[in-house]
């Protein structure tokens, strides 16, 4: 039977297996379920859009497919990869599920600039004998789109025909039900912005590539607004039921093709698509059409709950819809807000959620007044009651074409929310710790992230080193695990990213205040805040990152410390892993506090700045050993803090408050980045580059988030009374 063409699709992906292990899991061999074999029929998609139909046999395997698509389509088989989600299938295809959309891709998809070929327009476009809307993804939970889809179908072959959105960026659709009314909006994924067939200008890349947000995928918006809507227990925000659909129909736009391709003749089956496709809301108006002070706290707050769990970077105004239910009308004032129950905050738009990287996200309501109101009982109940590896699970099963980074996004996102909420922070505090402050300002969420990666990554290599070079050891190559798909998202990013590992590791550990530096001669501080900039022909990559390098890289002479022989000595001082490091780091801290007097020579000075050589020449007493070295053990923090024994600078990372720290990172980068490194060479979007948990492996991850949760509980445990920061925000940014 020869293979039908059909429109673009987006890809689908057989259902992984959930392995439970933090929610974090690796998918099952392959990453899919096994299903029996036998005669199935899979969509494949080329990233330029065109899309065979194509039914598969027990012998067929990846290269049979792709034969199949060169004979039909003329598409090069070379360099190709036949993939679903984070999958490359190289051979075998029998856990391929039926009806399961599969996408053809170049493999080396390395620049954005890389040009776009359109779908021939001499395809045949061909139906597959279905109804017009068939669900492929999350429908499961919602019988209510599943009326609205039925209401649709009969429309559709009653001759009633869409309304194209004329707002947004991306292709939209209103269809309607036999009485005209319209009943859901439909947004294909090959319409999105950038992406081949968008009906309003925005293209030029291929589905798979960076975005309008250089974090989510050109085609993949339309399973994040299913999945936003899966993850809203109990319609809690009110997100309207969403599924993803293959449509077919004649109205869609389809770049470059004539009237007669896009099936308006007669006899011409109409073209179809993947889509969103979500329940239709009356409303009056959006909230940048009113003012927002009005808005209810519990509105307003259910929403923010939602949005930092998806990690929303796109809740503007316009994404809010406003209904005015008179029945609910019911004034009320809290504080200086004036709430009218009347209005029903109606959220839209989640395309741009769960980022595969950590951007800036963006939250419109973080300096209404309400987000400053603390949570009620209920909806800290809420918060207490989700379940981010449920809510992962949830989301494998159900769309499992979504990549293992955006589950880990939703982990890691709900973590601060229930951490934090926990810890008695409003919404707009959490809101703010997840907000840069300025386009090139790293948020404290980030931050936080960051000082995990990086205490990880010294604990995998701490325990790991020895010999030689010590770069070569097992602990490190599970690092630098990186699958082909992550490789070309991190492409541009990396080397941006390994620029602030290391200011970050600069500062952490060579990065004195000047109070620490009162009355010593300059001259002989090299590395003070006029620091010049690292070497650049020192550009490890994070991956590679390892403890003995790191003061290297920022030491000016390094090489006149080679020679004199202390590099080779130092290595056994790293031997006891990442403790004995961080004692180091807190010694070297205590040398500069409390020896200041005493550095008398430049060379003497310079060796005690490094806290590899500083044990070289000062070994811990016994008394500062047990000291350093609690570094969990609050009650012996608490105690060094208390003593004379350690200045308060010379405390443990941990007990910095996280502003400095955060102040001290950002003004590091400041000093010593480079112009060409803090302009223009940064994300899509302007701003820092983004912090990706994407090339962490399965142990690097659950490590991850030990750290991580470890460091945001003492963050917040630091954090000034959150009494004071909402009277501020109240004062200032709202008027009444
Ligand atoms: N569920 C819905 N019910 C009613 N109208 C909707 C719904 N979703 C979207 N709309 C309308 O369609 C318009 C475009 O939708 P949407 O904002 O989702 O598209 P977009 O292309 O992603 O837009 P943007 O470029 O603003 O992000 C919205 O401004 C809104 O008026």
């Amino acid at each position: 039977m020869p293979p039908s063409v059909e429109s673009p699709v987006q890809a689908r992906i057989p259902i992984p297996v959930p392995d439970g292990v933090l929610g974090s899991g690796k998918k099952g061999s392959g990453g899919v379920q096994t299903r029996p074999v036998g005669r199935r029929r899979i969509f494949v998609q080329t990233d330029t859009g065109s899309v065979l139909g194509i039914e598969l046999d027990r012998a067929d395997n990846a290269q049979t497919v792709k034969k199949k698509m060169q004979a039909m389509l003329n598409v090069p088989t070379e360099q190709t990869a036949l993939m679903f989600g984070d999958t490359v299938f190289k051979g075998d295809l029998s856990e391929v599920r039926n009806d399961s959309p599969l996408l053809l891709t170049r493999e080396l998809q390395r620049s954005l600039s890389t040009p776009c070929i359109y779908p021939s327009s001499d395809v045949q476009v061909a139906m597959d004998g279905g109804q017009p809307f068939e669900v492929v993804g999350g429908v499961r939970c919602c019988p209510k789109m599943k009326r609205i889809l039925k209401q649709i179908n009969k429309a559709i072959n009653c001759g009633v025909e869409p309304v194209a959105v004329s707002g947004g960026l991306g292709g939209a659709y209103y269809f309607r039900n036999t009485n005209g009314d319209s009943v859901a909006i439909v947004k294909p994924t090959d319409e999105e912005p950038f992406a081949p067939n968008n009906p309003k200008g925005y293209i030029g890349r291929s589905l798979g590539q960076p975005g309008l947000k250089k974090t989510v995928r050109v085609g993949e918006t339309g399973v994040r607004e299913v999945a936003a809507y899966l993850l809203d227990h109990e319609n809690f925000a009110k997100v309207p039921p969403t599924a993803l659909v293959k449509v077919a129909h004649h109205a869609f736009h389809v770049n470059g093709a004539s009237t007669v391709r896009k099936g308006q003749e007669k006899g011409i089956q109409p073209v179809s698509k993947i889509a969103s496709c979500q329940q239709f809301v009356h409303h009056d108006y959006d909230a940048s059409d009113h003012g927002t002070s009005r808005f209810s706290v519990a509105a307003v707050h259910r929403i923010g709950i939602l949005d930092i769990r998806i990690f929303n970077t796109d809740r503007h105004a316009g994404n809010i819809l406003i209904r005015n239910n008179k029945s609910l009308d019911n004034t009320w004032s809290y504080s200086n807000v004036h709430v009218n129950e009347s209005l029903e905050l109606i959220p839209i738009d989640h395309g741009l959620c769960l980022p595969e990287a950590l951007e800036d996200p963006y939250f419109e309501w973080l300096h209404w007044p309400q987000a400053s109101v603390p949570f009620s009982e209920e909806e800290l109940d809420y918060i207490k009651r989700l379940d981010q590896h449920k809510d992962a699970d949830v989301l494998r099963r159900e769309l499992p074409m979504l990549r293992e980074v955006c589950f880990r996004m939703l982990i890691l996102s709900t973590t601060l929310l229930k951490r934090a909420a926990a810890a008695g922070l409003c919404l707009a505090e959490i809101g703010e710790m997840m907000s840069r402050d300025g386009l090139e300002e790293a948020s404290e969420l980030e931050l936080l992230c960051m000082q995990a990666k990086f205490e990880i990554e010294t604990e995998l290599l701490g325990g790991k080193l020895c010999c030689d070079d010590g770069y070569e050891d097992a602990a490190i190559s599970e690092v630098s695990v990186g699958e082909d798909l992550h490789e070309q998202f991190e492409f541009e990013m990396d080397h941006e990213f390994d620029h602030k590992l290391n200011f970050m590791s600069n500062d952490y550990q060579l990065f004195p205040t000047e109070s620490d530096c009162v009355g010593l001669d300059q001259s002989i501080f090299p590395l003070l805040p006029d620091l010049p900039a690292p070497a650049h022909d020192f550009n490890f990559s994070p991956r590679a990152l390892h403890p003995s390098r790191i003061p290297l890289q920022i030491w000016p002479d390094a090489s006149a410390l080679e020679e004199d022989g202390y590099l080779g000595s130092s290595r056994k001082v790293l031997d006891g892993g990442s403790s004995l490091w961080n004692g180091r780091i807190e010694y070297w801290q205590k040398l500069i506090a409390d020896k200041k007097s005493d550095m008398k020579s430049p060379r003497g000075a310079r060796a005690e700045r490094s806290p590899r050589l500083c044990a070289e020449f000062c070994p811990l007493t016994e008394e500062e050993e047990v000291l350093v070295f609690a570094d969990n053990d609050t009650k012996t923090n608490d105690a060094l803090q208390d003593s004379d024994l350690i200045s308060p600078r010379a405390m443990s990372l941990r007990s910095v408050s996280f502003h400095n720290r955060k102040q001290r990172y950002l003004d590091g980068c400041e000093h010593r980045m480079p112009a060409s490194e803090t302009t223009g060479k940064n994300n899509a979007n302007g701003g820092s580059p983004p912090f990706s948990l994407a090339d962490m492996s399965e142990k690097e991850w659950i490590l991850f988030m030990g750290h991580f949760e470890g460091l945001l509980e003492e963050a917040l445990a630091n954090r000034p009374e959150r009494s004071v920061n909402h009277r501020q925000r109240l004062g200032i940014s709202c008027q009444f």
